[in-house]
């Protein structure tokens, strides 16, 4: 959504009407009665400010000028009463205005996390979160606006402008005539800074949302920060954001408030004519001042809704741009969607067949060719590879993160892509390459494994992760808080905490990607005996560069490139001593404790072994 920037020339009356309609529709239902409360204090609110306007002919003419002294308690108490109202009604509109604002706030929130929470990964990779979260939080506040604005300018402005006018034709239709004449200039300057601003607020929320996100990741990687002494470089880079965001508040500011010098010189002509001509006309003519006391008394009191009608299109202007924004958000299709008329996958043994899979994450870098092996049900199944040969690719596919190219991913004989996703990654326990906590205690975050998981079933899968020993040692024990990320705990710990997760979940397929990469050999030993344990009857797939950790695996699957290069179990691909397991194996040492990340200098290495190998011979 912060790609587009939206059509700088205006967009037509339709579609602005288009947006109020549907924002409308989604949500004026429930509180009809609100709106219909706060249109009856709006219009309480026109209605005495136009009576104020209308009595001022009476108390020129009966009080001052037929000294009627009958009437003065009568009339002051008539004004009295209608500032009474006044004041009741726009406190009651004010309340009730706000009331919907901050309701429409609280279910656009609602809708948008739904909304996000279907998204597909592939959104999120693309979108950074900070700047997403502080868009989402500007342009609701933009929708909350538009509602309150029209309400307030349409039945408030709009209804005390039509008292004020009829009061004004009523009294003098010749002097109405000429102070019209202000309204097509002013509608002009309107139409003309509308324009200007809608590619201006667009603009701004989009900067603003850079900023506040920019700001937000130079906080969460600020270890790295400081190591790297980044400092200074982010200062600029957030100053320039910084700048940006002047800037174009300062251009909004400029366009949207150049409509008031416009208005008051117009409105300057209109008074000064009116009273010119109004004043040359009593001279002439005699008539008792009232009526023209009265027409004045309207004629000023109307410049402050003109003035804000006139203003509250731009405004508008802004919140639209603020709600198109969000429907922008609200409109992008899930991807990775259930098929019409998807069942629940049923798991039985639990066997997992990539059958020529291919998949690419933008069509012309392809990242998997024609992938196929199985993963026996109940059994271990390693990956192993050079980073990069697609290893996490292939566990992301098959919870169906993304959609496939070509091929296919069956569990039990059963298409993933005909199931409903639920069923699918309810059936899955996934330890992630970087492990993630969320807020809460360290109990609660095993317990989104399962959450009719019992307290004892946490803490036997902690016991299983090796991780109930530090967890007991933490200031509250499984109830402390764990910080952002679970920062303040170690990688190690993190990585235990998400494996109890994963154990907690008694799911038939397990899915550990590098799930033990974080630990010291020691507790590594400790987590490969749980999780033995836990595998026991469980398809499990495990990536992971060590080569120690795979040894004892079922079957082990070598990828390369996203192909698969071989297959075998550790003793039969050890047996060909030019596999690339071999080789593999031998760069982490025959103890396999090594780090095999062969992408880099490590397969360069392998390579020129392979080849001073083959030149010796
Ligand atoms: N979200 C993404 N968008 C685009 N390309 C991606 C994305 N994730 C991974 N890739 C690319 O896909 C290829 C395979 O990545 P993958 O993460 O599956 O490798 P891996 O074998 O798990 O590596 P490692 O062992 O380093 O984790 C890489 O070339 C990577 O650059």
């Amino acid at each position: 959504m912060s790609q587009k920037t939206g059509n700088p020339k205006g967009a037509p009356p339709a579609e602005v009407l288009a947006v109020i309609h549907r924002i409308l529709a989604e949500n004026g239902r429930e509180y009809v009665w609100h709106y219909v409360l706060a249109i009856v204090c709006l219009v309480a609110v026109a209605a005495t400010t136009a009576f104020t306007a209308w009595i001022m002919r009476d108390v020129i003419d009966q009080i001052f000028y037929k000294q009627r002294g009958d009437l003065i308690v009568l009339i002051c108490v008539t004004i009295m009463a209608a500032f009474v109202i006044r004041g009741i009604a726009t406190y009651g509109q004010a309340v009730t205005l706000a009331k919907i604002g901050n309701n429409l706030v609280a279910r656009y929130q609602r809708r948008i996390f739904d909304h996000l929470m279907k998204l597909g990964v592939g959104f999120f990779n693309d979108t950074r979160s900070g700047r997403l979260a502080a868009q989402i939080n500007q342009n609701v506040s933009g929708i909350r606006d538009l509602l309150g604005m029209t309400l307030t300018s349409v039945a408030r402005d709009a209804v005390s402008l039509v008292g004020l006018v009829a009061v004004m034709v009523m009294q003098d239709p010749l002097l109405s005539v000429m102070s019209l004449l202000i309204g097509p200039p002013l509608v002009y300057a309107v139409v003309y800074l509308m324009r200007r601003l809608r590619r201006a607020t667009r603009e701004s929320v989009q900067i603003n949302s850079h900023l506040i996100g920019a700001m937000q990741e130079a906080t969460q990687g600020i270890a790295i920060v400081k190591a790297f002494t980044m400092e200074e470089v982010l200062a600029r880079r957030i100053s320039g954001l910084i700048d940006g965001a002047e800037q174009k508040a300062n251009r909004i500011a400029r366009v949207s408030e150049r409509l008031n010098p416009i208005a008051e010189i117009l409105a300057g002509l209109v008074v000064a004519g009116v009273i010119g001509y109004a004043g040359y006309r009593s001279n002439t003519t005699g008539q008792p001042p009232g009526a023209v006391f009265s027409f004045i008394t309207a004629l000023l009191l109307a410049y402050d809704p003109a003035r804000r009608l006139a203003r509250v299109q731009v405004g508008m202007e802004r919140s639209l741009v603020n709600a198109r924004m969000i429907y922008e958000l609200l409109d992008l299709t899930p991807q990775q969607g259930d098929a019409p008329g998807a069942s629940a996958i049923k798991v039985g043994k639990g066997e997992v067949r990539f059958d020529n899979v291919s998949f690419a994450y933008s069509p012309d870098i392809p990242v998997l060719h024609g992938l196929s092996f199985t993963a026996e049900a109940g059994k271990t199944t390693a990956i192993v590879g050079a980073s990069g040969a697609g290893k996490s690719t292939l566990v992301a596919l098959l919870q169906r993160f993304y959609d496939i190219g070509g091929g296919a991913i069956e569990i039990d004989g059963q298409d993933i892509s005909k199931v409903t996703k639920r069923s699918l990654r309810q059936s899955i326990a996934y330890v992630s390459q970087q492990p993630y906590l969320f807020e809460g205690s360290i109990r609660d975050n095993i317990r989104y494994g399962r959450l009719d998981a019992t307290d004892a079933e946490i803490e036997e899968a902690a016991r299983l992760a090796a991780a109930d020993d530090f967890i007991r040692q933490q200031p509250l024990g499984y109830d402390t808080p764990v910080g952002e990320n679970g920062a303040t705990l170690s990688g190690g710990q993190r990585q235990r905490v998400s494996i109890a997760r994963a154990i907690v979940r008694q799911a038939p397929i397990l899915l550990l990607d590098e799930a033990t990469s974080s630990l010291d050999n020691e507790s590594e030993a400790r987590v490969q005996q749980a999780l033995t344990d836990a595998t026991v009857g469980r398809t499990t797939i495990v990536i992971a560069h060590r080569l120690s950790t795979v040894i004892n695996a079922d079957r082990i699957v070598v990828l390369e490139n996203g192909r698969v290069a071989e297959m075998g179990t550790h003793a039969s691909l050890l047996a060909d001593p030019h596999s690339v397991y071999a080789r593999f194996y031998r760069l982490q040492g025959a103890d396999g404790l090594g780090l095999v990340d062969a992408a880099g200098p490590a397969t360069e290495a392998a390579e020129s072994e392979t080849n001073a190998a083959e030149a010796e011979r």
